[in-house]
């Protein structure tokens, strides 16, 4: 080969190796680059171990029978995920409806300031993140009300990210993480002005035992939102492809077990809230939130090769492999569940505190 043609043929592989790694496919980002994936707080030699422990437990997980595990194994979840979510879908861990001649960017932020609006927060006001992951919607939601936010996550690693990323979007007055477990959290009675969970209440083993303590720390009188992932009205035990989708959702997102939107008020009820509003956000005339699943399916496997190729190269952890399949059969597993209608990632319920002298 002369020189000249070498040229043009290493030109034109450079080309489509930036074009594959760069260009195709949503690159969400960021703040996160594919040669910085990670175990979250696990060692680089322990990730495999611990997809392995994770996967044992979560597997059949109608049959998890030791709840005061669960916090435990979510925690490891979320080491194992946290890096892959932020490089291939950014700072937001959740879903929101699709909204025509918009952004996921711009239809995820309208998603999470919708939550901080029902609960009416405004600057001055301490509002508690039940949750937070690395903290997307805590930014968006002090930068829109000016609020002072808390939140808090069991997951050691995504404290760390969190607080970078306040500090770099210059939000860290506002903003505050804390790492703890949402069924005892280290915050006295009557703290908070306003609370909301996005997408995370879902991981508890028993809903009344979150919504109880969500109660007690806040101030009587203080709104609550919750956006919660249900199975629908159309969901049926009885048939095998429901039961699939939906076994499927659980175990590749840490789940002890989806609950029926039925459940959600009556839980609520139960711990003292009165509730204001129920609604599944993901009903018409909302557009689908499963839709930037699908169209993001060409990138999950340029990320598969990607990923592949540094693990073999020992630049990402032995095991991201795995973690990275198993999500990505999980996209489709709740891509099924968005198509059939059974299941929901935004069951909204709005809740008050009662106020002291509606005893
Ligand atoms: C609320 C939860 C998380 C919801 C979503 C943020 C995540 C659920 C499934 C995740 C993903 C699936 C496929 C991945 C893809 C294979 C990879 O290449 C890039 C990242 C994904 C798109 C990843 C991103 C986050 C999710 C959409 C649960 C846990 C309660
Ligand atoms: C899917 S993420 C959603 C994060 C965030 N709400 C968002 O939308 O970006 C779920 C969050 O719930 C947190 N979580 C799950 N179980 C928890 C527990 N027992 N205590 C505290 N946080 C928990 C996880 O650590 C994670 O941050």
């Amino acid at each position: 080969m002369d020189s000249l043609s070498l040229f043009f043929t290493a030109a034109l592989f450079a080309g489509g190796l930036y074009w594959f790694i760069c260009i195709l496919g949503p690159a969400e980002q960021k703040g996160k680059s594919f040669t910085d994936l990670s175990g979250g707080s696990i060692s680089a030699e322990k990730v495999q171990d611990n997809y392995k422990q994770y996967w044992s437990f979560f597997r059949r997980p109608k049959e998890i029978e030791t709840a005061d595990k669960v916090p435990d194994f979510v925690d490891t979840f979320y080491n194992l995920v946290t890096d892959i979510y932020e490089w291939g879908w950014g700072q937001s861990f959740h879903f929101s409806p699709s909204i025509p001649g918009k952004s996921h960017r711009d239809a995820t932020r309208l998603h999470e300031e919708m939550a901080v609006d029902l609960i009416e927060a405004k600057s001055g006001d301490k509002i508690l993140d039940v949750g937070c992951g690395v903290g997307g919607p805590m930014r968006a939601i002090a930068s829109h009300s000016r609020a002072n936010v808390v939140g808090i996550t069991i997951n050691e690693y995504q404290v760390k990210r969190a607080r970078l990323h306040n500090k770099k979007a210059g939000l860290d007055s506002l903003c505050d993480v804390v790492c703890g477990n949402f069924l005892q959290m280290p915050f006295p009675n009557n703290t908070f002005d306003g609370a909301y969970s996005i997408e995370a209440t879902c991981h508890a083993p028993n809903l009344e035992e979150v919504y109880a303590e969500i109660f007690r720390v806040l101030k009587p009188g203080a709104l609550y939102v919750s956006y919660e992932w249900v199975t629908t009205e159309k969901f049926k035990a009885d048939n095998d492809e429901h039961v699939e989708i939906i076994q499927g959702i659980e175990r590749g997102d840490a789940l002890p077990g989806l609950r029926s939107y039925s459940d959600i008020a009556e839980a609520a009820k139960k711990v003292g809230f009165e509730v204001v509003k129920e609604r599944d956000l993901a009903k018409p005339p909302s557009e689908p939130w499963w839709s930037r699943l699908k169209m993001g399916r060409i990138a999950y496997w340029r990320n598969h090769v990607v990923v592949t190729v540094l693990s073999a190269l020992g630049i990402a952890p032995k095991g991201t492999v795995d973690v990275h399949e198993m999500l990505f059969k999980t996209a489709d597993f709740l891509t099924r569940g968005g198509d059939s209608g059974i299941f929901s990632p935004m069951h909204m319920i709005l809740c008050r505190k009662p106020d002291e002298d509606d005893k």
